[in-house]
């Protein structure tokens, strides 16, 4: 499938054209539109194996649009399957990608006062592929979608309640990116996502913080429009709601007046006169003063909103930069990270001056022995909105979310040793009956677990033998046993509780009693068609109308040969009243953990 992407963000125009084959990605024409002045633009095409760059006639990105289908033709760049667009601003209406209409657009279009920069040309590029290439599907990607898991008490001002009641509340932006950002982050590090409490700082024209705790964004410090937070090119950023008052009556202001100066002239223009940081970087570095202090508060107040972000999460395992300054600045990053080695942050300066981004690299540049991580990594928001995009067209066939659901009830898994110890040397278990799982069997044999407060008899052994023994129980078993297991995924066994194994040979004590995390197994194909990648995490749907639950947290695990199943234990089958099987759906707005697997 070939998937034109355009991403207009408020100073750049960025088009990618994907072909998208199950979970593989590659980017076959590249184009960057950025520093629009004096009626000209710079430009980069990557195509073909080539690169060209240098300077174009666009006076604005609304000028270089509309070049696009001319650009297009010149490269010889025949049809798409579909166009995936960056919307800004999706407001309370749309929490996941989505196929647009023309009521959609309308009220896109309704959203425009709360992202001025962003939404006319979001939509300006909407009309025009929808008058080039009429019929074509035109998906649109938000960047508040991933923001919809912040709770109440990060999204809501304290403001009065009928203002509330209108709409006013906290979005976010930059969720593509953010989200993005979080999966390259785990990947590098080599955990899964819900082990990490992540601080992603996308800093580019635009800037935002976002806190991402085990997958799911809780916080970001853009609001209800892109002008809340941090210091960018043009915006202000946070600012004493009290100078609306104040500039009105001192200056005679309205308020659209101060909006579009809050929006356009604040920020580090504001502070120098260049919305751009290299000029910013440029001057200060020649002396000029008023450079050096916008440099400074830039920094500051990011650094500011690591250490809140950190105290949101309650604790931090990694920092990662993107965006233009946050990928290219060494001194930016050098003058946030600075100040933070009271958090366990200390930074390679050696790294951090070398970082090279080339060949999708995502390099780590804290000193050995930091406990927080600090990585570099380019942002893909293209190459997730042509995913996102492939999931939205996927999304129209029937029956695509739903996977059967497997109810565990209590298990054993023996290595060779605990095999010897309780049922004699050499001894080898009888296959009974396959499962599901390719090349996994229950095996005739019963065992019984013993614990301080009772045992547990006739209990189910799975084949084949593992390296370690791992015995699965619910929370109701740990009651009859007296042992309170935690719940961990598969294979994560330190400092689990110690059982007794009692067979017909012998007993055996040991560790690596636990319950279960609830998971999804899948294969590479069903999770390309799901939109799923491993180590993401979802939320379910199971059960009837009466007593259906949205299990949360349900751990995406691709294997090559796996079938796609739900694995729940007996209580959480209880508690969604269900018996052996059942089917489960994936709540869409919360599949918004959905991330790339390959890169271009
Ligand atoms: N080498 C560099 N050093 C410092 N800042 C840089 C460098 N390269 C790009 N930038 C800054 O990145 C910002 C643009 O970021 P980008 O992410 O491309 O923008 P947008 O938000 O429009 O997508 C500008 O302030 C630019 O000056
Ligand atoms: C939301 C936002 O600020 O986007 P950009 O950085 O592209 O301007
Ligand atoms: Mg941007």
């Amino acid at each position: 499938m070939r998937i034109l992407v355009i991403n207009c963000g408020s100073s750049s125009l960025k088009v990618g054209i994907f072909e998208i084959d199950g979970p593989q990605a590659t980017e076959t024409f590249k184009a960057t539109y950025d520093r629009f002045e004096q009626g000209r633009c710079s430009y980069k095409i990557v195509y073909g194996g080539k690169s060209d760059a240098g300077d174009a006639p666009y006076a604005d990105i609304s000028t270089a649009l509309m070049a696009l289908p001319a650009i297009f033709a010149e490269h010889e760049i025949g049809a798409f399957n579909a166009v995936g667009h960056r919307i800004v601003h999706g407001g309370e209406r749309f929490r996941i990608s989505t196929i647009l209409d023309a009521k959609m657009i309308d009220t896109i279009e309704s959203l425009t006062p709360l992202a001025p920069l962003h939404n006319p040309a979001n939509l300006l590029a909407v009309r025009i592929a929808t008058e080039v290439w009429p019929g074509l599907p035109q998906v649109a990607v938000f960047d508040t979608a991933f923001h919809a898991t912040n709770p109440p008490r990060a999204t809501t001002y304290a403001v009065p309640k009928a203002w509330r009641e209108a709409g006013l509340r906290r979005f976010g932006f930059h969720g593509t990116s953010h989200k993005y950002v979080a999966f390259r982050a785990a990947e590098e590090i080599g955990e899964p996502l819900r082990d990490l409490r992540i601080v992603s700082v996308h800093l580019g024209n635009g800037a935002s913080v976002c806190a991402i705790n085990r997958g799911e964004s809780i916080d970001t410090s853009m609001g209800m429009t892109p002008i809340e937070g941090l210091v960018m090119g043009t915006r202000s950023g946070d600012v004493d709601p009290g100078l609306f008052g104040f500039l009105a009556r001192q200056f005679g202001l309205a308020i659209g007046q101060i909006e579009h100066a809050l929006y356009n002239e604040s920020g580090l223009k504001g502070l120098t006169g260049s919305s751009d940081m290299r000029t910013v970087e440029d001057r200060a570095a020649s002396g000029e003063a008023d450079s050096q202090l916008a440099i400074e508060i830039f920094a500051y107040r990011t650094r500011k909103y690591i250490g809140a972000y950190a105290a949101a999460m309650g604790g931090l395992d990694a920092v990662v930069f993107t965006g233009g300054i946050g990928e290219n600045s060494a001194s930016m990053r050098r003058r946030i990270c600075d100040g933070l080695e009271f958090m366990g942050l200390r930074l390679d300066h050696d790294r951090n001056q070398s970082v090279d981004l080339g060949g999708h690299a995502a390099p780590q540049i804290q000193a050995y022995g930091s406990r927080v991580r600090v990585i570099v990594t380019e942002t893909a928001e293209q190459l997730m909105i042509a995913r996102e995009t492939a999931v939205a067209l996927a999304g129209k066939a029937p029956a695509m979310d739903t996977i059967p659901v497997a109810v565990s009830a209590r298990h054993v898994h023996l290595s060779r040793g605990a095999v010897d110890a309780l049922f004699g040397a050499g001894y080898q278990l009888t296959q009974s009956a396959p499962l599901r799982q390719p090349g996994q069997w229950a095996a005739a044999e019963r065992l019984t677990l013993e614990g301080p407060k009772g045992q547990i008899d006739r209990v189910a052994i799975l084949g084949p033998e593992r390296k370690r023994t791992q015995i699965e129980i619910s929370r109701t078993d740990g009651f009859a046993l007296g042992i309170d297991p935690p719940v961990r995924d598969s294979g994560k066994l330190e400092g689990t509780p110690i059982v007794r194994l009692i067979g017909p040979v012998g007993n055996l004590d040991t560790d690596g009693l636990i319950i279960a995390a609830r998971h999804i197994h899948t294969n590479p194909h069903d999770a390309a068609r799901l939109g799923l990648t491993d180590g993401m995490i979802v939320d379910v749907h199971i059960g009837d109308e009466e007593r259906g639950l949205v299990f949360g947290k349900t751990m995406i695990r691709v294997g090559p040969d796996s079938l796609t199943e739900m694995h729940i234990d007996t209580d959480e089958a209880n508690a969604a009243d269900i018996r052996f099987q059942a089917e489960g759906s994936l709540v869409p707005g919360l599949r918004a953990v959905a991330v790339a697997t390959d890169e271009p």
